[in-house]
């Protein structure tokens, strides 16, 4: 396997609180990776560590073959790894199309991975092209505060992918979706990803959206990967469901499928 992402060795302390311990892996090109984990349990800690938010207390952190370790995230963002936030970071106060606007500048004059600085029709075609791709043209001319969460969350990611990282993090991208828009939106999004070969770790506490859209899944717990496998593995895994899923919304079906609780055992309020 050619590693796009390797971390080895990894560990992060905040006081007398280990934060990350010991993190190894080696993520894939294309790979599509769900990070979860209880509250605390690290998750954005090494999110942090990877975008350059944090210095590792040790270890190292490898991105196309190039140690990036301690880097600073703006240049961590040139190299190619950018990442979304749980609230859209979009500017409310303009429309979809200048946010992609403001966000193309942005990446023009930082000279990310765009070569040339584009021409404003250039860049124009381009923010239209982007807001397709992200099936969001509808809302062009609309102000962003007064979009549903779903398209904001969409136009966010869109800004995210202007400066075309070969790597995306992503937050929790469902969170504050309904259940109703949730596989809707991440059908988009995936498929995007996808069709620009992005590989993709992405934070998550919905198991039914990582059972669905994750190839690998990285289980946290107390700062450690506790499980690295494939999500059919992964979520019958007792520790997982111990440590993991045991209080999020699902857990309670996940238990019944691993043989963990009987049937209908209750709710998980
Ligand atoms: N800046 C900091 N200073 C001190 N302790 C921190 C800091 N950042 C994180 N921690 C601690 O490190 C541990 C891991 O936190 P982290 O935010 O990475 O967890 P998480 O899995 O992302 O949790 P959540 O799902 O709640 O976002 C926690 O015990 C947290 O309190």
């Amino acid at each position: 396997m050619t590693a796009i992402l390797e971390a080895s060795g990894l560990n992060k302390t905040f006081g007398a609180v280990t934060a990350a311990k010991d993190i190894n892996i080696a993520v894939a090109r294309d790979e599509i990776v769900g990070i979860i984990g209880a509250n605390g349990a690290g998750k954005t800690t090494f999110v942090n560590m990877v975008t350059g938010w944090l210095t590792p207390t040790s270890g190292a952190i490898r991105f196309d073959g190039r140690d990036i370790t301690g880097l600073a995230p703006r240049r961590i963002t040139r190299l190619g790894i950018c990442r979304s936030f749980q609230v859209a970071q979009v500017f409310m106060t303009a429309t979809v199309f200048d946010n992609l606007m403001i966000a193309l500048g942005i990446a023009d004059s930082h000279g990310l991975a765009v070569l040339k600085p584009l021409r404003l029709a250039e860049r124009e075609a381009r923010a239209d092209a982007i807001l397709r791709r992200y099936r969001i043209h509808e809302y062009r001319d609309q102000v962003a505060s007064t979009l549903p969460q779903g398209i904001r969350k969409l136009l966010d990611i869109a800004m995210a992918m202007v400066a075309e990282p070969k790597i995306l993090l992503l937050d929790e991208p469902t969170s504050g979706i309904s259940v109703e828009e949730k596989f809707g939106l991440m059908d988009i999004v995936m498929s995007a990803l996808k069709e620009d070969g992005v590989t993709v770790l992405f934070v998550e506490h919905d198991m039914e959206i990582v059972e669905r859209y994750v190839g690998r899944v990285l289980a946290f717990y107390q700062g450690e990967i506790i499980c690295d496998a494939p999500p059919a593995q992964a979520l019958i895994d007792p520790k997982v469901i111990e440590f993991v899923i045991g209080d999020e919304p699902q857990g309670q079906a996940m238990r019944e499928r691993a043989g963990l609780a009987p049937a209908g055992e209750g709710s998980d309020a």
